[in-house]
């Protein structure tokens, strides 16, 4: 499968994009979240809506939602289509009533599935959403009291949600065969709600050379060379993932 980050940003960065991803396979496209910069990046990689097959979503902060209403609208007004949308069951609620409500309510239209073919999928479960794209929810740690869903795609490619440093999952993950690790990074300690890079630099070298780094800040290019054997990526590139 290949994947395009249409940002690689961290929630204040500026000169990079919400940390959102295009993962494509035969022409099939999934949107891995949708934030607030996703409607300009997507246009600026030479995409519209219309071009995507699904979006999947991690957790409800506006880096990764915050596009959702233009999405929908979009679709709705523009191309006369629903996207279809899969989502972790408890966060349909959430994302309906506490994010999306506000903006996209007008009579008769009431409900996430006016706009959306929501799919919900369970933690640890896996589903196929395209014959070459199966997906898992691993819940990993965030912000209290928030749910937050990490992504393992096809077994062997570990997308990370916002997520606190956890060691212990990279190296089960490791140890279960999964080859690409791309994570998010706060380069300047202390991480507090994400993986910090320092705490990222003490995983085993034999792992560093899996992991790359996403969600960065505007002074990524201060900490080019000083990520050990992990590599930034970059907003864009196409990477080829086997998987
Ligand atoms: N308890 C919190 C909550 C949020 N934040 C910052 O707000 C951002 C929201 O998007 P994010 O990408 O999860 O990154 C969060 C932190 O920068 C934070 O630093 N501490
Ligand atoms: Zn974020
Ligand atoms: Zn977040």
């Amino acid at each position: 499968m290949q994947i395009q980050m249409l940002g690689t940003g961290g929630a204040f960065a500026k000169k990079y994009s919400n940390n959102n991803a295009l993962i494509e396979v035969e022409g099939f496209k999934l949107l891995v979240d949708c934030g607030i910069t996703l409607p300009r990046s997507l246009h600026d990689a030479g995409y519209s809506f219309n071009d995507l097959d699904a979006v999947l979503i991690s957790h409800m902060h506006a880096d990764h939602v915050g596009g959702l209403e233009e999405y929908a609208f979009q679709m709705m007004f523009r191309y006369g289509k629903k996207p279809v949308l899969y989502i972790a069951d408890t966060l349909v609620e959430p994302l309906w009533e506490q994010t999306l409500r506000g903006g996209l309510t007008q009579e008769p239209l009431n409900a996430l599935s006016d706009f959306f073919d929501v799919r919900p999928i369970k933690e640890g479960e896996s589903y196929e959403i395209h014959p070459e794209i199966r997906v898992k929810l691993i819940r990993t740690d965030h912000i209290a009291g928030k749910l937050s869903y990490s992504f393992l795609f096809n077994e062997n490619f570990f997308y990370s949600a916002d997520m606190k440093f956890d060691g212990g999952l990279l190296k089960e993950l490791i140890e279960d065969g999964v080859s690409t690790i791309f994570h998010d990074c706060q380069l300047v300690s202390p991480g507090v709600v994400h993986a910090s890079l320092d705490e990222l630099l003490t995983l085993p070298e034999d792992i560093q050379e899996k992991v790359w780094l996403m969600h960065y800040n505007d002074n990524m290019e201060e900490f080019v060379g000083r990520t050990g054997k992990m590599r930034f990526v970059e907003q864009f590139a196409v990477y080829e993932i086997k998987t």
